[in-house]
């Protein structure tokens, strides 16, 4: 036996304190359960019957001691059915609590693996859109300017288009281009995905070195991803060519495959 304390007779050891720590965090926990309710003052009653037993029995007084004895047994049936709907509630707690824990860390992994798998396809469909929307759009010969950014401090440049905030899809992207839309001037700004304005005016290049062939259009997009983070591809009205600029530098005509590659690389990649 393992004593902690001994002073004469009277030895506490370390269950001792373990058995006083549980019993009054069980009655802590039944405090809270009837706090308020009728059933305290029974609750309160029972204990101080209890207690005076404890007391007499150490006194070895044996008649009240089994008097006190046979009505704390019966009491113990007495308080199951009287606090039939607490001991319920309490065992419930008791039972939800450990198995939270227990299933939290499985919880935590299934969501993330779950956001994740959300949010791939989220991506995957968004950039689905983007190159059903751009081989549209080389068929039929409309001109776009497609801006792509996860920087937070563009509000000037949309303050200068409108605001759209939506979901990626090719048919929203079609609509705003299309030359009968009253949005189809200007750029359209993705931001992690979302679609967030379109219309928008860019700084426009005055690098000497593009070529003469390219309109404001492709200086436009050059003009923007000067000095920032932002990849931008441009979809030719009159050479139906697709062109991409990053860093002040322009690729001109490349292919529906090369735009696929480049999103995936860009696109909200987490
Ligand atoms: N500063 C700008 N910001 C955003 N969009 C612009 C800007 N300047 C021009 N545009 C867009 O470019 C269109 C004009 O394109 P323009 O023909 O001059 O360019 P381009 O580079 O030759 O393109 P394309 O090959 O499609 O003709 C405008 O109708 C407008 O939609």
């Amino acid at each position: 036996m393992l004593y902690l304390i001994q002073i004469g007779f009277f030895t506490i050891t370390f269950w001792d304190i373990l058995d006083i720590i549980i019993v009054g965090f069980l009655l802590f926990q039944i405090y809270k359960l009837l706090k308020g309710s009728l059933g305290f003052n029974i609750f309160i009653g029972l204990v101080l019957v209890y207690i005076a037993w404890r007391i007499v029995s150490v006194l070895e007084m044996p008649l009240l001691s089994s008097i006190l004895g046979q009505f704390v047994s019966v009491g113990m049936i007495a308080l199951l059915v009287l606090f039939q709907p607490e001991v319920r509630r309490f065992l419930l707690f008791v039972g939800q609590g450990s198995l939270q824990t227990r299933f939290k860390f499985l919880q935590r992994f299934f969501k993330q693996n779950q956001s994740l798998e959300n949010h791939n396809l989220l991506r995957e469909q968004a950039i689905q859109a983007i190159i059903t929307a751009t081989e549209a759009m080389v068929e039929s010969q409309t001109g776009a300017l497609m801006v792509f950014t996860s920087s937070p401090n563009l509000e000037g440049l949309y303050s200068s288009g409108v605001m759209v905030n939506g979901d990626v899809s090719a048919q929203l992207i079609l609509s705003i281009f299309n030359k009968d839309s009253p949005l189809h001037d200007g750029a359209l700004i993705i931001k992690d995905g979302k679609i967030v304005a379109a219309s928008c005016v860019l700084p426009v290049s005055d690098r000497p070195d593009i070529p003469q062939r390219l309109g404001l259009r492709h200086r436009a997009a050059v003009g923007i991803s000067e000095n920032t983070n932002i990849m931008v591809f441009v979809i030719s009205e009159e050479t139906k060519k697709i062109a991409y600029a990053r860093g002040g530098e322009i690729l001109e005509d490349i292919a529906i495959g090369k735009m696929r590659q480049l999103l995936e690389k860009i696109l909200f990649v987490t």
